[in-house]
């Protein structure tokens, strides 16, 4: 096992019923790497995220965080050591304020770990670090707006923001572009860029161009299997995916 991995699949399987649905995937995923999963319709990309997050448990094989097994941890204990999802929008309370968004997630994140009146003196900090998080997505304009008033793309910053703010070191977001225009998968995939910096993403995205422009690594799933992972380049040159994937979605974009 390679000391630097933030996350390590070993022969993860999972079967619904009788169907095995994720056949037994072996991925090594480096601290500070960005790597995309890929893969047609049905694959298993979401089933993979459901198991790393530990929303499902495997029927074989491991999830190792930072090294550590996360055989039968619950998802709160493993998001409380550094691995956070971003979920759909349906997470942003639409009516309270874009801050007030993005404090609550900290309160969340924190609150297990400071009692009552401690956290009435860290409350400054708890503003401090909500703003900081506001700068790092852009959105320090809209702070005292209904989070429901804002842009699309800006309440999947919000929801990156949210995302963040645990202080969560491997991130994985789940098709953070899907039903954006041109312009706003522009703006959503330099946010992206920026506040994964040192830190380990994990995304799933159908779009190509973001995730050639994004990733470090990809790695395309078929049927519940990794067929290839490599850098971009290596990805797009080699055979077994273009014949099972990668051709025909390249060919759709043109
Ligand atoms: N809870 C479940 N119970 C039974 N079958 C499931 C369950 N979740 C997913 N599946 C099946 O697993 C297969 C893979 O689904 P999954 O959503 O993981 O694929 P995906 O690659 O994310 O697809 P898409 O790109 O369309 O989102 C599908 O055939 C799906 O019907």
């Amino acid at each position: 096992m390679s000391a630097a991995a933030a996350l390590q699949l070993e022969g993860l399987r999972k079967s619904f019923g009788k169907t095995e649905i994720i056949r037994g995937v072996d991925l090594s995923i480096a601290k500070g790497e960005r790597h995309a999963v890929i893969g047609p319709n049905g694959a298993g990309k979401s089933t993979l995220f459901n198991l790393i997050t530990g929303r499902f448990p495997p029927t074989g094989g491991k999830v190792r965080l930072h090294g550590q097994d996360l055989a039968g941890l619950a998802p709160f204990q493993i998001n409380r050591m550094g691995l956070s999802r971003s979920f759909q929008i349906t997470n942003i309370f639409p009516k309270m304020s874009v801050f007030e968004n993005v404090r609550c997630s900290l309160l969340w994140a924190k609150g297990y770990r400071y009692s009552f009146w401690n956290m009435v003196s860290k409350s400054r900090d708890l503003t401090q670090a909500a703003d900081a998080i506001l700068e790092q997505i852009n959105l320090t304009e809209r702070r005292e707006l209904p989070a429901g008033v804002l842009s699309y793309a800006e309440q999947r910053a919000l929801e990156i923001g949210i995302t963040m703010a645990g202080g969560a070191d491997v991130i994985m977001l789940d098709e953070p572009t899907a039903g954006m225009s041109h312009s706003e998968t522009d703006y959503i995939v330099d946010l992206i860029r920026q506040v994964t910096e040192n830190k380990t993403l994990i995304m799933v995205e159908h779009d190509m161009g973001v995730v050639f422009g994004l990733a470090d690594r990809i790695s395309v799933l078929v049927y519940g299997e990794i067929v290839a992972t490599g850098r971009p380049e290596e990805v797009r040159a080699n055979p077994k995916v273009q014949e099972a994937y990668l051709g025909a979605a390249l060919e759709a974009e043109h």
